[in-house]
């Protein structure tokens, strides 16, 4: 099978460069978090693989062919964005055969078996659910439609608790009996920590990390205690980032955590959430 490979990818919209010169191999059966702040470029480079909008320059490819306006590429891959591709007054399970007609693989037993898992009220049009279960609903068909690339652009907001524990679960299981790419943005970052394997941070426009989850979280770590042992710690240290409370300061490192203990100081490693605001502030 084919991997998806972004070459020097920019898009810009008017004087706003929404992505510049990204370069991105997106492989097969692989769980991906697409990582970053508000505006960062998230959307654009799911919409500019998705052939949603052309880039300004660049190429993205699928093996040997573009994906850009190349119908036989597209059918590879599936997006969740925010639009809904459904005819506005079908209802959720004529649309569930409708998206069947489209994609060959699509597993309608599946479908409607989550869909009852979910509780979504399939009589009602698509276009009257709810926000959440519009979601959901949408969700399900990713989840059901059974091509290599899947793309879920931020797919649990607006979803409760418990429904976005369902979803993670349903996802995982999923993968687990067969597999295929996810690349899934979202800014609850830690509810995905568990979940991904590789993580893609993108900032303003450029891409910042790609890499897996475990390496990334290798790279960097934490030290706590008395503000003048850790600024004497820090010396010759690459921070990142520091908090500091009445005497007690933390400083967020990159570099290999160190093997030995340092009296009076506090070493750990950085979750997943810490390590991306502190590489993505400022
Ligand atoms: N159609 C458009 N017209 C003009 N500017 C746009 C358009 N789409 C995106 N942008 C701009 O491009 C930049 C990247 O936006 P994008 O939606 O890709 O970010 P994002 O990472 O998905 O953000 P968020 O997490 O807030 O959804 C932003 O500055 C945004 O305002």
């Amino acid at each position: 099978m084919n991997s998806i490979n972004v070459q020097g990818l920019s898009k810009s919209f008017g004087t706003v460069e929404a992505l510049k010169n990204v370069t991105l191999t997106i492989e097969e059966n692989k769980i991906y978090g697409l990582l970053g702040r508000n505006g960062a470029g998230k959307t654009t480079l799911l919409n500019s693989i998705n052939n949603r909008i052309f880039p300004t320059s660049g190429e993205i490819l699928f093996g040997e062919k573009s994906v850009i306006e190349n119908e036989d590429v597209q059918r590879n891959f599936f997006f969740v964005g925010e639009q809904l591709l459904f005819p506005e007054n079908m209802n959720a399970k004529k649309a569930i055969r409708w998206t069947k007609e489209f994609y060959p693989h699509f597993d309608e037993d599946y479908a409607k078996e989550l869909m009852s898992l979910f509780e979504v009220p399939i009589k009602k049009k698509v276009k009257s659910l709810s926000t959440g279960y519009k979601t959901i609903f949408k969700n399900i068909i990713a989840l059901s439609v059974n091509v290599p690339f899947v793309f879920l652009d931020e797919p649990v907001l607006g979803l409760d608790a418990n429904h976005r524990e369902l979803f993670y679960k349903a996802l995982l299981e999923k993968y687990s009996n067969s597999p295929s790419t996810y690349v899934i943005s979202t800014h609850l970052i830690e509810e995905v920590a568990n979940i991904v394997e590789d993580v893609i941070i993108i900032k303003k426009g450029e891409i910042l990390r790609a890499q897996s989850r475990d390496s990334l979280l290798e790279t960097g770590y934490s030290v706590t205690g008395m503000a003048n042992l850790v600024d004497q710690f820090c010396q010759d240290k690459e921070v990142i980032g520091l908090d500091a409370l009445g005497g007690i300061k933390s400083a967020y490192i990159i570099g290999e955590k160190p093997r030995e203990t340092v009296d009076g100081l506090d070493i750990s490693t950085m979750d997943l959430q810490k390590l991306f605001v502190k590489m993505t502030n400022a």
